[in-house]
């Protein structure tokens, strides 16, 4: 991959798909006969795990090399699969594994390392490449679609994982614009400028719309009591304390951050192009930097080109032209409009599950019931990033 193309001028040097955006195109759903063992028991865990058969069967696996994977597909699903096994065999019940055996562990890392991806299931892993379309010819609706992997938990993480994906692809229609958004400030058009910004605000309403899928595909009780608990990492995370050992890459644990949005390329995306610099006081700024080391590295490297060249928020600033601040206004605030929507989805499935747990078993939740994923204190983080975000708007006066 020529890295020395500009990504701004070439996106699609950096597996980003002018139509889906950070979405894998047609990911791949089987690996080569070698590997199929790893995609055959990722498939399996639900059942497997049910039956608390889901270890024993793991420390079965072929210690396989990753020399044999062709091709980037190849690759994302590999480290798919593995990333499932990987959570699954960490988390199959709360006598959680400290130890994550060699013949998972060595291809897992190796496989990490070529993707520029940490050892542990990411957002890139079971939102961005774990779907497949019912009927090929037809189109990528809830209904025609299906993920690759499950967790446990019923139709709980079709619904979280697959609603994401297709609010990442509603917002993905924005991505089309950006390099004419860099042309139109170099050439100081604010025509065509205004026109890509108000094509970017209505990538991210559609993005708004589609979110309220979450409500009729994702249960609240499923969600907070069976599928977060997989979702979780072995970072500040009191049941693994020093983080997972990887066995046959090194005796020293390691730790590495529970799956979270904020590892997103999309939303990411939307404040370096708007130039929303998010709080350093509270570590936010901190927290989501370090989640784009939890993205494939090309979308890491655009998302770095996106931040450093975007100078749209001085261009509409200094500019006397006043639709073209309201363009730029109706972008935040559509942001901010899909953050605050995000904050009452919040409530529903983590806060409000967490005090009824609480005043069921009469005490308080411990600290990672109320962490993010990512180790945040997450309401704390999500509203100082709407409030961010809403601070961003300009004077249309
Ligand atoms: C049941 C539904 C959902 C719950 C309970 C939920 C929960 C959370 C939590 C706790 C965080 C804080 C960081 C973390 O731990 O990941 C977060 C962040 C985030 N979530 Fe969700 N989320 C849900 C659905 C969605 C959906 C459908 C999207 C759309 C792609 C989304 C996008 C994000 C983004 C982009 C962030 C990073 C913060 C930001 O940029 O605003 N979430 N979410
Ligand atoms: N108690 C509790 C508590 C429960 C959950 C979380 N965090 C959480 O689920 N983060 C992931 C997330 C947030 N929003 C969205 S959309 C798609 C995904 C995803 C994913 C896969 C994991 C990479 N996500 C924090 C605390």
């Amino acid at each position: 991959m020529a890295l020395l193309e500009n990504p701004l001028e070439h996106p699609e040097k950096f597996h980003i798909s002018k139509d889906l955006g950070f979405i894998l195109e047609d990911p791949l759903e089987e690996l080569p006969d070698r590997y199929q063992v790893w995609v055959k028991l990722a498939k399996n865990l639900p059942t497997l795990v049910e039956e608390g058969q889901f270890r024993e069967e793991a420390e079965q696996l072929p210690e396989l090399s990753i020399d044999e994977l062709q091709g980037y597909k190849e690759q994302r699903l590999a480290h798919l699969a593995l990333s499932v096994i990987t959570m699954g065999y960490v988390w199959q019940d709360r006598n959680v594994k400290e130890v994550l055996p060699r013949n998972i562990a060595v291809p897992f890392w190796n496989l990490s390392e070529k993707l520029g991806l940490p050892p542990i299931m990411v957002y890139a892993d079971c939102v961005l490449a774990n779907w497949k379309k019912k009927d090929p010819l037809g189109s990528m609706t809830y209904d025609n679609m299906d993920t690759l992997f499950a967790f446990p938990g019923g139709d709980c993480s079709k619904g979280f994982f697959l609603v994401s994906l297709l609010v990442e692809k509603a917002a993905a229609s924005a991505m089309k614009v950006i390099p004419d958004i860099f042309e139109a400030v170099k050439k100081k058009n604010s025509e065509s400028l205004k026109e890509s910004l108000q094509s970017v605000a209505s990538s991210v309403y559609e993005a708004y719309k589609t979110f309220q899928l979450v409500h009729e595909h994702v249960n609240p009780n499923d969600f907070f009591n069976i599928l977060r608990v997989y979702l979780a990492g072995w970072k500040n995370c009191s049941l693994l304390p020093k983080g997972l050992i990887y066995e046959g890459v090194s005796e020293i644990p390691k730790e590495f951050a529970g799956g979270s949005a904020a590892q997103s390329s999309i939303m990411q995306c939307f404040d370096a192009l708007l130039g929303i610099q998010h709080t350093t006081e509270n570590g936010n700024a901190k927290y989501l930097e370090e989640m784009r080391n939890y993205m494939p590295s090309p979308h890491k490297i655009f998302l770095e080109a996106v931040a450093s060249h975007s100078s749209v928020r001085d261009f509409v600033s200094s500019s006397d032209d006043i639709q073209l601040k309201k363009a730029y206004n109706e972008c935040v605030k559509a942001l901010v409009h899909i953050r605050n929507y995000h904050l009452q989805v919040v409530n529903k499935y983590i806060i409000s599950p967490s005090s009824k747990q609480d005043s069921e078993k009469g005490q308080k939740s411990s600290d990672d019931e109320v962490k993010g994923t990512g180790g945040t204190n997450l309401l704390i983080f999500l509203r100082s990033v709407r409030d961010t975000t809403k601070r961003a708007l300009l004077e249309e006066s």
